[in-house]
C-alpha cells in the first residue's frame, strides 16, 4: 500500500525535553504470525492489541483471499476463523503485500504446500526484495515458482500437491526465511527439519508451540535445529500482542538525545532474540532502565525507561548480535553521531537487502546533516560528534522506508536544526501513530 500515494514531507524541529508515556503499538512480527496461524487453526483465534499499520492489514487482506474470515471488532482486538493446516482455497485475486518483506515471505511459506496457485506483488521497494531465499528452500517441498528476472516480484507460487517434508540449513541469517520453511512443513507429511547457524527472532517457534503443534528446538554444535511434526491441527488461540520493542526504539532513542528527557515506553516484548538495541545502548552509557519485568503471553515484557544521556561513547557492536537488532541500526546511528567516539557496526550485510540499502540511506541522511559515515559491504561507521552537535539543516531521501523515516525525524529532534524527509508516508506500515505519539512527549514533527 505504501509507495501508491503522494509523498508526504516531513520535517522534525529541535525540541525541548520529551516527557510522558509513550504507548507503542503492537509487535509487527507477532501481529503477522497471530493472523497467518490463525488463518491455519481449525476455529477461532482471538487476537488483542494486533498492529494495525499498512504491513499487518495488507496480511489480513491476504488471510481473507485464502479463505479465513478475518473480522477488526475495533481498538486492536480482531478474530480469525481458520480454515486449518492445508485448507486454504485458491485466492482469485493476486495478493498485494504492499511493503512488507515479512507479509509476503510468509504467506508463501503457508500456501506452499496447499495444492493452489497464488501470484504476489507489492509496492516499488518489495518488488526489488530478493524472493530465492525463501523459494529455494520451497522448491525442496515440491513448491514451483515464476517470478520476475533475479527472484523478484510479482511471482506466481504453485503450491506442491504432494509435499515432502524437508530439512533445510538456512544460509541468511532470516527469521522470514526459516518461518516460511516451518510454514510450509506444517502441511507436509513428517518431519520438517530447519537450522539455523545464528538464532533469528523466534516467535515463530513460539507460537507454533502456542497453537498446539510438536515442535522442538535444539541447540547444536551446528547451531539451533528445530524439527516439526507436520500435519498437525492447530487449536485456535487467545494472543494479546506485546508492544513492539522496534517501535519502541523510536521514542527511547529520541529520550536518549534530547536534554531533560524522561520518557516511559510500557509493556515492551524484550525477547532477547528482538532486544539488542537495549544492551547496545546501554554498552554505550545510556540511562535505559527496564521496570516492572514480567512474562505475558510467553513473552518477557518490561516497562522502559528512557532518560537523556549526554555522556554516550561510541562502541564496536559485537557482530553476532546483530540479528536480534536488525531492524534498530538506522536508529542507532543516529544515537551514534550525538556520542562521542566512532561506533563501528560489522557484521550487517543484511541491511542492504531490506525496504531500502539501509546502509546506503542513512549514510546518505547523515552526511546531508554533517555526519561522518564510512561503509563497506557488510559494514559501516558512524562519528560522533556529540549532544545537540549535528548541524541539520538537510533533507533525506527516506527510499519507501519507515525506518528511515522515522530515524531521520527522531535525528531533527536533538540537531541544531531542523531535519526533513521527502516522505514520511511509509511510517504508517508499522508505526501509524507515531506523529501524534511523538508530538504527545513534546517533539515537534511537521508534515511540510
Ligand atoms: O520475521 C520477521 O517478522 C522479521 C524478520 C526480519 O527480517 P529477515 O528475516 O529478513 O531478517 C526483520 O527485519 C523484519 O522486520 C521482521
Ligand atoms: C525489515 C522490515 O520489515 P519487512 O522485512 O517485513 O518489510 C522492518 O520492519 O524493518
Amino acid at each position: 500500500m505504501s509507495g501508491h500515494g503522494t509523498p508526504i514531507p516531513m520535517t522534525s524541529h529541535p525540541c525541548g525535553p520529551l516527557t510522558g508515556t509513550a504507548e507503542v503499538p503492537g509487535d509487527k512480527s507477532i501481529s503477522h504470525r497471530s493472523l497467518i496461524l490463525g488463518a491455519m487453526a481449525v476455529g477461532e483465534t482471538k487476537i488483542s492489541g494486533l498492529l494495525e499499520g499498512e504491513d499487518v492489514l495488507d496480511t489480513a487482506k491476504a488471510m481473507r483471499a485464502f479463505g479465513a474470515e478475518v473480522t477488526d471488532h475495533g481498538n486492536g482486538e480482531w478474530a480469525v476463523h481458520g480454515v486449518g493446516v492445508g485448507g486454504f482455497a485458491e485466492p482469485d485475486q493476486v495478493i498485494d503485500c504492499g511493503n512488507s518483506g515479512t507479509g509476503v515471505r510468509l504467506i508463501m511459506g503457508a500456501m506452499a504446500t496447499c495444492p493452489i496457485s497464488a501470484t504476489f506483488t507489492g509496492d516499488a521497494s518489495l518488488n526489488k526484495r530478493p524472493m530465492a531465499r525463501v523459494t529455494d528452500p520451497l522448491a525442496l517441498f515440491g513448491t514451483q515458482a515464476v517470478g520476475r528476472s533475479g527472484g523478484r516480484l510479482p511471482m506466481t507460487i504453485v503450491g506442491a500437491a504432494e509435499p515432502v517434508p524437508v530439512r533445510y540449513e538456512v544460509p541468511v541469517p532470516s527469521a522470514q526465511v526459516k518461518s516460511a520453511v516451518l510454514l510450509a512443513g506444517l502441511n507436509a507429511p513428517g518431519k520438517t527439519v530447519v537450522i539455523e547457524k545464528e538464532a533469528t527472532r523466534d516467535h515463530s517457534e513460539r507460537m507454533l508451540a502456542g497453537f498446539g503443534a510438536d515442535v522442538t528446538v535444539e541447540d547444536t554444535d551446528e547451531g539451533r535445529v528445530i524439527t516439526l511434526t507436520g500435519r498437525p491441527e492447530l487449536k485456535p488461540q487467545v494472543i494479546a500482542v506485546p508492544r513492539d520493542p522496534s517501535s519502541a526504539a523510536f521514542p527511547v532513542c529520541a529520550a536518549l538525545i534530547t536534554p531533560g528527557s524522561d520518557v516511559l515506553v510500557p509493556g515492551i516484548g524484550l525477547n532477547p532474540t528482538r532486544a539488542g538495541l537495549f544492551t547496545t545502548l546501554r554498552e554505550m552509557g545510556a540511562d535505559l532502565t527496564y521496570e516492572n519485568e514480567r512474562i505475558e503471553g510467553g513473552e518477557p515484557v518490561a516497562d522502559l525507561r528512557a532518560r537523556f544521556s549526554p555522556d554516550m561513547k561510541g562502541i564496536e557492536v559485537p557482530p553476532e548480535r546483530a540479528a536480534s537488532m536488525i531492524d534498530e541500526y538506522p536508529v542507532l546511528s543516529v544515537v551514534a553521531a550525538n556520542a562521542s567516539g566512532t561506533t563501528m557496526m560489522g557484521g550487517v550485510k543484511e541491511l542492504r537487502v531490506k525496504e531500502s540499502d539501509r546502509i546506503d540511506a542513512m549514510a546518505r541522511g547523515l552526511r546531508a546533516n554533517g555526519v561522518t559515515v564510512e561503509e563497506g559491504d557488510d559494514w559501516w561507521s558512524v562519528d560522533g560528534l556529540g549532544i545537540g552537535r549535528i548541524p541539520g539543516g538537510g533533507t533525506c531521501e527516506s527510499f519507501l522506508d519507515h525506518r528511515i523515516a522515522m530515524s531521520f525525524m527522531v535525528m531533527g529532534m536533538g540537531a541544531k536544526t531542523p531535519v526533513s524527509v521527502d516522505d514520511g508516508g511509509p511510517i504508517a506500515t508499522s508505526f501509524p501513530i507515531f506523529e501524534p505519539l511523538m508530538a504527545s512527549l513534546g517533539a515537534r514533527v511537521d508534515r511540510t
